[in-house]
């Protein structure tokens, strides 16, 4: 498999103590790559070390194909905003652009109106930044990010402190580039519940180690509401759902199906079954919120 960006045995090591723990990552074209963990987890310097913004103690990765010095020689395809964006308060979002633009050499003939316009800031105008809201200023900084048209944005904590709203037009801005501009993107955070609503893979970090590496799909089959449904035939099971027209399940284990939809119909699941002579061992609605997934992982410091 050829990733867009993966890590091998990534470290860093401050004195005694491993911020980043041979952490191995693989991120594909296309991906919303979501790398979750807890304030001090290590997230900010893995991401530094993939920037060329720190240097690793052991380990190395490969980027665009290329590793060793070769993939250092790839970040320019590589946008980023880590910690301070590096934002002009004083300045319109325009002109902090355009700033950005002269110091990559970006002459691209409408360029910055086009950012504008992908990040949701095109009617900004003469408004200075230091008048925005913090989702305005994230989108800008997102903007920034883009400048000399990356193939991979690195974004940490790009929903920090956003309210709902902020975080949708975060999200929609993403999902529009990640479409538009065919833009990878990994970005931080440390709330599962809301990196949940942009990303499409998750890698859990936690005392700088990567406790696991899983799929939306994955994410979603084990945290999201669901009905478990046991019973001793599954394929039995699975043809009568189709014929509800239930579509959203999964069959993840020999006697055990996960199904998505429907939560109160319990009841006529079974009966269904039942008409079709098939046992029902157990059904049950379940719940395990994401915020509890993720606690659970990183409490127990476990693979799983
Ligand atoms: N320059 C440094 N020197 C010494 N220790 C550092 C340095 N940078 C980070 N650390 C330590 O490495 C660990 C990981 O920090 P890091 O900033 O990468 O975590 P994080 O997951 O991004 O958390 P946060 O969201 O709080 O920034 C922390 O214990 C931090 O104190």
């Amino acid at each position: 498999m050829q990733y867009l960006l993966s890590t091998n045995g990534l470290t860093k090591q401050y004195g005694r103590h491993k911020a980043v723990n041979a952490v191995n990552i693989h991120i594909r074209q296309g991906d919303i790559y979501g790398l979750i963990g807890r304030n001090g987890a290590g997230k900010t310097t893995f991401l530094k070390m993939i920037c060329g913004l720190a240097k690793p103690t052991e380990g190395e990765f490969t980027l665009f194909g290329r590793s060793g010095k070769e993939a250092y020689r790839c970040l320019a395809r590589v946008g980023t905003l880590i910690e301070s964006p590096g934002i002009y308060p004083n300045m319109t979002a325009a002109q902090n652009l355009k700033l950005k633009c002269l110091a990559l050499g970006v002459r691209k003939e409408g360029e910055i109106e086009e950012l504008l316009r992908i990040v949701g800031l095109a009617d900004t105008g003469r408004k200075r930044v230091k008048n925005f809201s913090l989702g305005m200023k994230q989108r800008l900084g997102i903007a920034l990010a883009l400048v000399g048209d990356p193939d991979l944005v690195v974004l940490d904590e790009p929903i920090n402190g956003l309210d709902p709203q902020g975080i949708a037009e975060v999200r929609e801005t993403l999902l529009r580039l990640n479409k538009e501009r065919n833009i990878t993107f990994l970005i931080s955070s440390h709330i599962l519940e809301e990196l949940s609503k942009i990303a499409t893979h998750y890698g859990i970090i936690h005392d700088g180690v990567l406790l696991q590496e899983l799929t939306g799909e994955e994410l979603l089959s084990r945290c999201s509401e669901r009905i478990e449904l046991k019973t001793d035939d599954t394929r039995g099971a699975c043809t009568v759902l189709d014929g509800m027209g239930i579509t959203r399940y999964k069959v993840v284990d020999t006697d055990t199906i996960h199904i998505f939809e429907r939560l109160s119909d319990s009841g006529e699941i079974t009966m269904s079954l039942a008409g079709h002579g098939i046992r029902t061992l157990g059904i049950t609605v379940k719940n395990e919120a994401l915020e509890d997934y993720y606690l659970n992982l990183t409490g127990g410091g476990v693979n799983v």
